[in-house]
């Protein structure tokens, strides 16, 4: 591989991974001469692909511990999000209306339960606390009679903090409530074995996980089974469960990808640790700088670092490291005004959920690319503390909680 620092240094690994050379080398075949559809079952140029079709299912089984038969293709977790929530909602419904789900999950869960809302389900969504883990306690105490459904991410993609699903599925399954995990972020980082984890259903993506984008699955467990209502209809595809020819290249793309992530898993990580260590030895000792979520061992990926810089604008601060690709807190990246709801839900005041950055590191960032990092946002937050007002008045020792704001 080309090694030379490529401008801007990628720390963005939670919005999506470099694809592997690996992976790009194994999907070529199936773009240019295998070209058939996996569905044709008259001919070779079908049953090729449909061969390789299923040895892809078998290896994206075998990261999570699971039978192939157990996994549906779908376009990407957001997709799988989807099949999950409404087709067991939809399904379950005569069993009860009421489904629960936690304030930091991805869009595509919180967004997916609005809809439900709107269908006439009833919606919880708990409250975590400071460290973003959720307290178990008020997990057990929101589950009701009419609940069927629960759904709890593995692995938060803004600060990286890692659920106890054990646990949590633990008490879903105790009361026969169907229990969804958004694993988007989690797989080839946390061990997973759908065997022994009390979860029905699992979403997974590829492009988090050095694969492709556009193609994801849907873990979906056989005992004891789970059904869903199709979202999808048309040529009854996935056993009816998601219709569509299905893309071999790209599927041939995601199960490269996991067959690396679970050689490799404990390599990525031991590395990615290493080097969130020096970025964060780098970074701590400025003055007023904050960690979002959980440092807690086991209780965050090490690929995951997330900072507030008091007194200092998180879109500014990324505006002036240019050298770097990272992501703030904030959401002036997005279409709303809002800061990060993820950490509005730690209990992070407005300033300070607007003053953060993610940084998102994995299996092809360098120590070179670290220090260049540290250095290059320790000037960026020196220099845009020097134009601020707040700043100086901190450092004259007033309390600015104290201070009325004039509201205009
Ligand atoms: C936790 C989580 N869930 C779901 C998604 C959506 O994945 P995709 O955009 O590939 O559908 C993402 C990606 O940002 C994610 O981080
Ligand atoms: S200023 Fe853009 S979201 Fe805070």
């Amino acid at each position: 591989m080309d090694m030379t620092p490529h401008f801007p240094i990628y720390m963005d690994y939670g919005a999506t991974t470099p694809v592997d050379p690996r992976v790009v080398d194994a999907m070529i075949p199936w773009l240019r001469e295998h070209f058939g559809n996996p569905a044709s079952r008259s001919h070779a140029w079908g049953w090729e692909a449909e061969e390789a079709v299923e040895k892809a299912r078998q290896q994206v089984a075998d990261l999570i511990g699971a039978d192939p038969r157990e996994i549906v293709w779908t376009s990407g977790a957001t997709e799988s999000n989807n099949l999950a929530l409404k087709g067991a909602a939809h399904f379950y419904k005569t069993k009860g209306k009421h489904l629960i789900t936690v304030k930091t999950e991805h869009k595509a869960v919180l967004d997916t339960m609005r809809e439900l809302e709107r269908q006439g389900f009833e919606v919880t969504y708990l409250d975590v606390q400071e460290d973003g883990l959720l307290d178990l306690e008020k997990f057990r105490a929101a589950l009701r009679p009419d609940t069927i459904l629960a759904s709890v991410m593995f692995v938060n993609n803004e600060i990286g903090v890692v659920q106890d699903i054990p646990a949590i599925g633990a008490m879903c399954r105790e009361r026969g409530i169907i229990f969804h995990v958004d694993a988007a972020q989690a797989t080839g980082k946390v061990e997973i074995d759908a065997k022994t984890l009390p979860v029905d259903l699992m979403s997974l993506a590829s492009h988090k996980t050095y694969g492709p984008k556009g193609i994801g699955a849907l873990y979906v467990r056989r005992k004891p089974r789970v059904r869903l209502e199709a979202q999808m209809h048309g040529g009854g595809h996935e056993r009816g469960m998601r219709s569509g020819t299905l893309p071999t290249h790209q599927i041939v793309g995601m199960g490269e990808a996991f067959r690396i992530a679970r050689e490799e898993m404990a390599q990525d990580n031991a590395k990615a640790a290493a080097l969130q260590k020096r970025l964060l030895d780098g970074l701590k000792d400025v003055e007023q700088v904050f960690i979002n979520g959980s440092m807690s061992p086991g209780r965050r990926v090490p690929q995951n670092l997330n900072m507030s810089f008091n007194f200092v604008e998180g879109e500014s601060l990324i505006m002036g490291i240019k050298g770097l690709a990272v992501s703030s807190g904030s959401a002036c990246t997005s279409a709303s005004l809002e800061p990060s709801y993820v950490l509005r839900a730690l209990g992070r005041s407005d300033e300070l959920a607007h003053s953060s950055l993610r940084m998102t590191i994995g299996r092809f960032t360098t120590e070179e690319e670290i220090d260049y990092a540290v250095t290059t946002i320790k000037k960026n937050v020196a220099k845009l503390r020097e134009l601020s007002p707040l700043w100086e008045m901190y450092q004259d020792g007033v309390d600015l909680s104290t201070i009325q704001w004039t509201a205009h």
